[in-house]
């Protein structure tokens, strides 16, 4: 690794170092830029060691174990429970035991230079960070400043909070045993897909949710389904209830959870599964006119609005909490520098430009990596007459398909796609099913390339594979 200086000068300094601020450098550093990189924890983001990577280690064997169980001549060797102490030396593998080496060895590998400690603007393109050991770097951007910071998890400031030691996703995705008893507060991603894990590993889960189902950003068909199936594995799921306060009277012993009608849910951990906030609070943003703790507001080049040198990119952005789409951002932002510095007189900013971040709005990918999964790209149906667009919903159910039947007997799922009908393309895609997650990308093609619906008649899914549900779509929407 270098050693960095105390003062130095880059073409291009990021602040944070998850997987969007890795990447930004990267498309730097491919353009020739000099790029610092600034990271307070570890190299790697929540990504890779207290979200993504750990949650999905510990997702694959519960779903590979209920698609097992759904095969005859196979379901009688899996009957039995989980190798817990295998199933977390797994996850720890994937969270690369909360060490960061192989990835300060990639961004070395690119020629990034590392500044380890909290990064802080200054002003206009200066950034000063404060390593571990006291020291004060002082670093001067030439073209940009990226803030790549991500956010964390919010927990509620209710009675009882602070002696509560309530778990965020962080020991949720980290624990090193199984609760007895664990309430999750939430129904949103992370809260459906931790109840799905540790009810499989054996805790007894009790989901709390003050609106009306599950996944509430999704199809209402996604939350019912996913929901129908975490009550069958032994989760108690209850709907419309808020968590008024809770209460740990000795460190060790039971969290109580008092609710707004007066009952109370007594649990041994209690993990609030309640969405996310910025991680702008100590950044120095007054020192450039902006407020801290606030999301920053960007336009599709990832640009922070009002400013000719300041990036926003990935979670800290609020475009979309996601890897896959902050990445995405990420090689926008980094051409879009690239080419400003040096001097592109045209920037591509056009809807699907090369330096414009469309597909946030009109196509982000998401899989749900529950059993079963669901997943969707685009807009749901409410989301699309919302947005005042004149639609048809075709709705298929996918035991109908003969890939589904093959792959688990007692197959349930349901797929919905949202046709403009003044365009006659796709807004957007919904699977819910065991084994439907690899077949979104399909959909993500279709609804970024905006392809026409006369033309998917030509792709063929081949035979007997669950994507036939695309044909039994078209038929649907062809035959009404
Ligand atoms: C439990 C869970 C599971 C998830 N699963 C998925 C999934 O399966 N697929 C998916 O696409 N998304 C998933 N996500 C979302 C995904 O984790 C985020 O979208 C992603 O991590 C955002 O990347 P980022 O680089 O913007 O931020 P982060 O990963 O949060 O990285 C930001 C980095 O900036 C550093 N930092 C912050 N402030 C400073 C500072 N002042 N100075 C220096 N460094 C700083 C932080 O330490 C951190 O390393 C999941 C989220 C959670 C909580
Ligand atoms: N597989 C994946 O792609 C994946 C997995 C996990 C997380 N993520 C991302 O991480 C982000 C965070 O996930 P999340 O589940 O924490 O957030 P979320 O916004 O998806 O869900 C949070 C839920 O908590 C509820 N809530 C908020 N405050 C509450 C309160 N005080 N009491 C009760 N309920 C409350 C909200 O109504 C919402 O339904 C999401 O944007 C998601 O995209 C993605």
């Amino acid at each position: 690794m270098t050693d960095p200086s105390v003062n130095a000068e880059y073409d291009v300094v990021v602040i944070g170092a998850g997987p969007v601020g890795e990447n930004v450098a990267d498309r730097a550093r491919a353009a020739g830029l000099s790029t610092a990189v600034v990271e307070v924890e570890l190299i790697g983001g929540e990504c890779s060691y207290w979200a993504c990577m750990p949650s999905k280690a510990l997702l694959r064997p519960v779903v590979a174990r209920a698609d097992a169980r759904r095969v005859p001549g196979l379901s009688d060797a899996v009957q039995g429970p989980l190798d817990t102490a295998a199933v977390l030396a797994r996850r720890d593998e994937y969270a690369s035991h909360w060490k960061d080496d192989g990835q300060v060895a990639w961004l070395d590998g690119i020629g990034a230079d590392i500044y380890r400690g909290r990064g802080r603007l200054t002003g206009t393109k200066t950034v000063s960070v404060t390593a571990p050991d006291g020291t004060e770097h002082r670093l001067t951007a030439r073209h940009a400043v990226a803030v790549c910071t991500g956010s964390r998890a919010v927990v509620p400031d209710l009675p009882g909070i602070d002696g509560a030691r309530p778990w965020t996703s962080r020991e949720a995705t980290s624990a090193k045993k199984v609760p007895g008893r664990l309430v999750i507060v939430g129904g949103g991603v992370v809260g459906v897909e931790m109840a799905t894990v540790w009810q499989a590993l054996g805790a007894r889960v009790t989901m709390l949710i003050r609106g009306k189902g599950l996944l509430p950003k999704m199809e209402p068909f996604a939350g019912e389904l996913v929901g129908q199936a975490l009550t069958e594995a032994g989760a108690d799921i209850r709907t419309g209830v808020s968590v008024a306060a809770v209460r740990r009277a000795v460190p060790d012993g039971p969290v109580t959870v008092e609710l707004d009608g007066g009952e109370q849910v007594e649990a041994d951990e209690i993990l609030f599964a309640t969405g996310r906030a910025p991680r702008t609070d100590d950044l120095g943003l007054e020192t450039v006119g902006l407020e801290p703790g606030t999301w920053l507001t960007v336009d599709d080049s990832c640009r922070v609005d009002g400013t000719t040198w300041l990036y926003a990119v990935g979670d800290v952005n609020h475009r979309a909490l996601l890897t896959h789409q902050g990445k995405y951002q990420a090689r926008i932002a980094g051409a879009e520098i690239a080419a400003r510095a040096a001097g592109v007189p045209l920037l591509e900013t056009d809807r699907w430009g090369a330096h414009a971040a469309t597909a946030d709005h009109a196509a982000v990918p998401q899989v749900v990596f529950t059993d079963p999964e669901a997943a969707s790209v685009g807009l749901t149906l409410a989301e699309a007459e919302r947005a005042g667009h004149r639609v048809r919903a075709v709705d298929q159910d996918l035991a109908a398909v003969a890939g589904s039947g093959l792959y688990a007997d007692g197959y349930r799922g349901r797929a919905r796609m949202i046709v403009d009908l003044d365009r006659e393309t796709l807004l957007g895609v919904t699977f819910v099913g065991p084994g439907i997650g690899e077949l979104l990308h399909s959909a993500t093609i279709a609804v970024a390339g905006e392809v026409p619906v006369d033309r998917l008649w030509h792709a063929v899914p081949a035979y007997p594979t669950i994507s036939e549900v695309w044909l039994r779509l078209l038929e649907a929407y062809r035959d009404a």
